[in-house]
């Protein structure tokens, strides 16, 4: 089955995303369609990418009968609205991550997928990689040991760029990179509840949080201990240490090496002859992979991010915003 593809936001994880898809499954995936907020945006996007249809507005491309599955790729504010729009229009949706602003908007828009039986996952790539099916296989094998430690401190000097830094834009640590340390250890721990999460940071002038760290405890004595920053870089490895042994996955957001007790295991990215805006963006392909099977085999969830981890994820990132003292307006908002 060939996927379509409509893309809703022609900024710059669009562009990443488009080419990495269509250098490694010229195929499988099309991209029919693209959509802006400026017709203008969406005809550049669309020359630059060969796309056939360029559309101003987004309310067109969820009208459009030829998509099969939108990818959600604008600001972290305009996720909900343009996932429900598109859902209502009958399309499947990747929505790249945070899913949305807050678990109370996560749960709604699950809550319409599941009741129009239709895909929806939050584009959190590195579920994706085979550097974490393979961790997945080494700590399920029992190789490790029992696993009881889990840590990583994710970190970019990104206070320049705008989206991370104001409240209206959805910015903020947390949303942006936290979600990626949450959902490290939440892989390690899959399917365990936090007993307790103690939390605290910074936050910058702005108003949002430009640093998080958070020590998260489950039951049997493991715990997680996760930091980010949104002003320095950080050493970005991730780490899981079992009673017999530890894993590292340096870049573990989007990793290609993985260092085991017994060597270290290389998976190189596919090729692509395009230039990429981000560290190792040819990986944001396998998440489309995993969408195209999930709907082909008539599931409506991606079995390496399920719906229950992204409404836990949304739920532990109120939670540290909570503790830190940073709200947004869509935190108040009735549906
Ligand atoms: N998986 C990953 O590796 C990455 C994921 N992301 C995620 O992707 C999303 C987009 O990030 P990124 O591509 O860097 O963002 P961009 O700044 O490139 O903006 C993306 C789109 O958002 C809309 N937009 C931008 N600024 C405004 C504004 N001031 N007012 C209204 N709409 C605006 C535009 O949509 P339009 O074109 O329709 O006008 C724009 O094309 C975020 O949710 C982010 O968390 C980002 C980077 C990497
Ligand atoms: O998902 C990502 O990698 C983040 O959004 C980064 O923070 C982004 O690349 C910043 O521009």
């Amino acid at each position: 089955m060939v996927l379509r593809w409509g893309v809703a936001g022609a900024g710059r994880i669009s562009h990443d995303f488009v080419i990495a898809v269509q250098s490694a499954y010229p195929k499988d995936h099309k991209f029919v369609a693209v959509a802006a907020r400026s017709e203008d945006g969406a005809t550049t996007f669309a020359k630059d990418h060969g796309i056939p249809k360029a559309y101003g507005g987004y309310e067109k491309l969820a009208m459009d009968p030829d998509v099969d599955i939108v990818y959600v790729g604008n600001l972290n504010t305009q996720h909900f609205s343009t996932c429900k729009m598109m859902l209502e229009q009958g399309k499947h949706v990747l929505c790249e991550k945070p899913f949305t602003m807050n678990e109370k908007q996560t749960r709604k828009l699950i809550e319409l997928a599941k009741s129009r039986k239709l895909f929806i996952m939050e584009a959190v790539w590195s579920r994706c990689f085979p550097v974490y099916h393979e961790a997945k296989r080494i700590m399920d094998s029992g190789e490790i040991g029992d696993v009881l430690f889990a840590a990583v401190h994710f970190g970019h000097a990104l206070q320049h760029v705008e989206r991370l830094t104001s409240v209206q834009m959805g910015g903020g640590a947390i949303l942006d990179l936290g979600v990626y340390m949450l959902q490290f250890q939440q892989y390690v721990f899959r399917n365990l509840k936090p007993l307790h999460v103690a939390v605290n940071g910074h936050l910058n002038r702005a108003g949002t949080d430009e640093s998080c760290g958070a020590v998260i405890t489950y039951p049997d004595g493991k715990m997680a201990v996760v930091s980010t920053s949104a002003r320095v870089a950080l050493p970005n490895e991730g780490v899981i240490v079992g009673t017999k042994g530890t894993l590292k996955i340096p870049d573990f957001w989007c990793p290609t090496r993985l260092i085991t007790p017994n060597g270290v295991k290389e998976y190189p990215l596919p090729r692509s002859e395009k230039p990429y805006l981000h560290h190792n963006s040819a990986g944001l392909c396998y998440q489309a992979e995993e969408a195209r099977k999930s709907i082909l085999s008539g599931q409506i969830e991606c079995p390496h991010m399920t719906h229950a981890e992204t409404i836990e994820l949304a739920r532990l990132m109120d939670l540290l915003r909570k503790e830190m003292g940073v709200t947004f307006p869509e935190d108040s908002q009735e549906f």
